[in-house]
């Protein structure tokens, strides 16, 4: 049988869609980062890509923070999450920064869903602070500070996910 196509797959798992606009999403990451503000300072901030890319990026102008590093990690093919594989950790310089166990350092990423991606990061970074925008219950407890919790069953469509689209009108059938 031919595999359905991946909007299909999408708009079957998001039982309730949450779509945020690059405004919301700036928005959130301020919201973020006032509650960080109030946690540091620290010494650097580490994005786990490549949706921690943004926010981080925001956070960091925002916190005065010009050190910045990358966790790479893939997990989610889309919408269906396999085996996580971690393509690059922190550097070396970081790691001296943090102690070895990421004492002072910020973790920042879009979102936590089953917290699977958190759970690894915190295993090599214990001793963190791991910020993310948006949490799902799930991986809420791994999380030290998030804005917005969401529903388990909702599915967050970022603004770099997406483009402005023609809907029909409500009368007609649109969700
Ligand atoms: O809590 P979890 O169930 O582990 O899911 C959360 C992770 O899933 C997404 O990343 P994804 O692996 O899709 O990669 P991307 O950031 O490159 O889009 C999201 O950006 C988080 O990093
Ligand atoms: N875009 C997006 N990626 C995810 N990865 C895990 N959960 C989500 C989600 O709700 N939205
Ligand atoms: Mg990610």
């Amino acid at each position: 049988m031919a595999d359905k196509p991946s909007d299909q797959i999408a708009q079957e798992r998001a039982g309730r869609p949450f779509p945020v606009s690059w405004d919301q999403f700036h928005r959130d990451c301020r919201a973020l980062t006032w509650r960080l503000n109030e946690v540091g300072p620290f010494h650097a901030v580490i994005a786990i890509t490549r949706g921690g890319l943004v926010p981080a990026a925001i956070v960091a102008r925002e916190l005065g923070l010009r050190v910045i590093d990358t966790v790479c990690i893939a997990s989610y093919d889309h919408d269906k999450q396999g085996d996580l594989k971690v393509l690059k950790g922190i550097s070396e310089q970081t790691a001296k920064l943090g102690g070895g166990t990421g004492k002072g350092l910020l973790i920042v990423d879009d979102l936590v869903d089953t917290g699977k991606t958190g759970k690894l990061v915190r295993e090599l970074l214990p001793d963190a602070h791991f910020a993310t925008v948006y949490a799902k219950p799930k991986g809420r407890p791994l999380v030290d500070t998030y804005i917005t919790e969401v529903s388990q069953d909702t599915w967050i469509y970022f603004p770099w996910d997406t483009a402005l689209s023609f809907q029909p009108p409500i009368r007609d059938g649109a969700a």
